[in-house]
């Protein structure tokens, strides 16, 4: 087993996206900064980009997550970046998360053009609203029933894109993301937490490597903030009890205050009417505990029968 060592660039596997070179870029960035070692980004070509037909068929992003972790697992890359919110929820095998970065933004904002003084509540009755998670959706019924809210498929220029042709009037997306791509432009409203809870994990990134190189999880450990970690492990343990995915109508969001965690997740049912929404706190290393418990209380209060009604 290689060892790190100072001369030869780190390798950083990456998929091609815009968004991905991005954020690896940030992050190789940051671990030179911190600790003088060069990186390399490696551009790897997952299944999901290749096949539409497969990804449609295996659905989501845990395609693209896998395929940088086989790189791992071979031995090609030394480590991989990943928005935190692709994650599944269920631990890698021989895989580590060395580090969770600093959180960016957590929020989702409204996009549209032209006029982007438009907020949520400007847009004309039964304006066309485009996003691609069942999260988003059931939240922006509930916000304004009379929406016509569309699913759409595609990363964030394709969807921005669909706004400037006239398709729809405006998308949601994440603000983290467009930061990472250069659109902060198109944002015409930031939805705050308590209009819209953003995705578990949204906002933070996962650098992950092999489990079996302790010198490799030590230097990257480095780029780790304590802070973001125990919010992100709380949120996710909400979507780990619920047994759901990326794709569930499934909410959380975990921040520190005078080291008191605040956890709020919620369930909301497919037209919006329903949901389930609660909140606890505690100490930031029972973070996971804390996202269980809460995940309980949402069971005890109907969480699976809203769930439910998404999967048609
Ligand atoms: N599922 C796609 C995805 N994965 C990460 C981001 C943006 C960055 C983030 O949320 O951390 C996005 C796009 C979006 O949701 O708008």
């Amino acid at each position: 087993m290689s060892s790190v060592g100072a001369q030869t660039p780190l390798r950083l596997g990456t998929r091609k996206s815009l968004m991905a070179m991005k954020q690896s870029q940030q992050v190789a960035d940051m671990l030179t900064r911190r600790t003088g070692y060069a990186v390399e980004l490696v551009g790897v070509t997952t299944e999901g980009d290749v096949s539409r037909a497969l990804l449609a068929q295996i659905g989501g992003t845990g395609v693209f997550v896998s395929g940088l972790r086989d790189r791992l697992l071979s031995g090609e890359v030394d480590f991989v970046v990943h928005s935190l919110k692709d994650l599944p929820t269920a631990p890698p095998e021989g895989i580590a998360l060395a580090a969770v970065p600093p959180r960016d933004d957590p929020r989702d904002c409204l996009c549209g053009v032209p006029d982007l003084t438009a907020k949520l509540a400007d847009l004309p009755r039964a304006a066309r609203i485009g996003t691609g998670s069942p999260r988003r959706m059931a939240q922006l019924r509930a916000l304004r029933g009379d929406l016509d809210v569309v699913a759409i498929r595609g990363n964030a220029d394709t969807r921005l894109r669909k706004v400037e042709d006239g398709e729809l009037d405006a998308v949601v997306l994440a603000y983290a993301g467009l930061g990472r791509i250069g659109r902060i432009a198109s944002v015409a409203e930031v939805l705050d937490p308590d209009r819209m809870l953003p995705a578990p994990g949204q906002g933070a990134l996962a650098i992950e490597c092999r489990a079996d190189r302790p010198d490799l999880v030590a230097l990257l450990g480095t780029l780790d903030d304590r802070e973001t970690r125990a919010a992100v492990t709380a949120e996710r343990a909400v979507l780990a009890a619920l047994e759901a995915g990326c794709s569930a109508p499934v909410g959380a969001y975990a921040a520190e205050t005078d080291e008191k965690l605040y956890l709020t997740a919620a369930v909301i049912g497919f037209d919006g009417s329903r949901q389930i929404r609660l909140s606890a706190s505690g100490h930031p290393s029972e973070a996971e505990r804390l996202g269980r418990d809460l995940a309980a209380r949402m069971f005890a209060e109907g969480a699976d029968q809203l769930m439910g009604e998404h999967a048609h």
